[in-house]
Parts: structure tokens; sequence; C-alpha cells
């Protein structure tokens, strides 16, 4: 488990309920990512993977495949959830998202009105143009490893955070899509 800073969260995570179920899809394939530069929505100018908000009526897998489709005219091949993220925000809704990984998809990534598509070598990811909390979870989700992380911001800083890995991280998921 990783934790920073030493200082208490402010956050009573045990009743903690993020107002915003969302989505998130990594596809690897050939020693390359794709991102996306998200040009709508929250964390809008950030580069971050595919995704959006769970619809009412949807469940995450249904979600995140319609979200690839709609941002980048991409359906990827059986996802796999990799994680969940739980962000209590200072200043926009707090958020509960699941993420995914695949390796395969049909289509060709395409730039639509909401992303456009960045394939981006494994090793030259642009942490600095991301959301802090990514490079505190991604390299591990990129390793293979399931994780479950909280994360407290004030703004768009991390101010407390702790993050687990393994099969304990599995266990801390909220749903199980
Ligand atoms: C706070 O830290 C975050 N880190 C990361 N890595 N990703 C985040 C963070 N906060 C939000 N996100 C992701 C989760 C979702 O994929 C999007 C937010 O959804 P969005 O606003 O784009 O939702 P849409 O349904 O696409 O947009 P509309 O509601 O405008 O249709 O960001």
């Amino acid at each position: 488990m990783s934790t920073i800073p030493a200082n208490e969260s402010t956050i009573e995570w045990k009743n903690w309920n993020a107002e915003i179920p969302a989505t998130l899809m990594f596809v690897v394939q050939d020693g390359k990512i794709l991102l996306i530069e998200k040009l709508t929505g929250i964390g809008q100018g950030k580069i971050n993977g595919p995704g959006g908000k769970i619809d009412p009526g949807e469940n995450a897998l249904q979600a995140i495949v319609r979200e690839c489709q709609e941002e980048l005219h991409i359906t990827p091949h059986s996802p796999v959830k990799m994680g969940e993220l739980h962000f209590a925000m200072s200043d926009i809704p707090d958020i509960h998202c699941h993420v995914f990984m695949s390796n395969t998809f049909d289509g060709e990534p395409t730039s639509t009105r909401e992303a456009n598509p960045l394939w981006t070598a494994l090793d030259a990811i642009p942490y600095d143009k991301m959301w802090e909390d990514d490079r505190h979870w991604l390299p591990q989700m990129l390793d293979g490893q399931l994780f479950n992380g909280r994360f407290e911001f004030d703004g768009e800083k991390v101010v407390w955070m702790e993050v687990c890995f393994g099969d304990s991280a599995k266990a801390l998921w909220i749903e199980n899509a």
C-alpha cells in the first residue's frame, strides 16, 4: 500500500459515496498505450484514457464500451476490469471510476468532438499532462496488478491518497462488474 502525505484524510471514507459513477479504458498493443487528449467534460485539456460517466441503467462494462465507441469510434474486445478509483474532489462532484484494460479492438481510433487519439510508447506516458493520481497506479496496472485507489483532491492537487494492489485491492472494490 502507498500513502501520501503522512497526515490523515479529511474524508470519512467509511460513509463516502460518489455522486458520479464513471469509467476509464486503457488499450495496450505492441508496446503502446492508446491515450486521448480530452476535449470535453471533466478533465478537459488533460491526457487520459477514453471513458466517461456511467449512464442510468448501464453497468460499468456497457458504459466503457459505449464511451470508447463515442469518443474514438473503437470497440474494445473483452475489457478486463483492473481497478477502482475513488476521487473526493473539492470543487466538482465526487467520482467513483472503474478502470479497464483491453489488448484488441475493432475500428480505427478516430478524432471526435470529445477526444483526439494518442498512441503513446509505454515508456513515454506524459504523466505531467495527466491527472496527478495516474502516476500512482497506472505503472502498476500496466505491470498487470489489480488496484484500488482513494484520492482526496484540493482542486487538481492530490492532498491525500491510499492505493492498494493485488487481491487485497480487489476485495475493496464496491462492484465486481
Ligand atoms: C480526479 O482524477 C481523475 N483521474 C483520472 N485518471 N481520471 C479522472 C479523474 N477524474 C475524472 N476522471 C475521468 C473519469 C471519466 O473517464 C472522465 C469524466 O467523465 P466525462 O466528464 O468525460 O463524462 P462524459 O460522460 O464523457 O461527458 P458528458 O457528461 O459531458 O457527456 O474523466
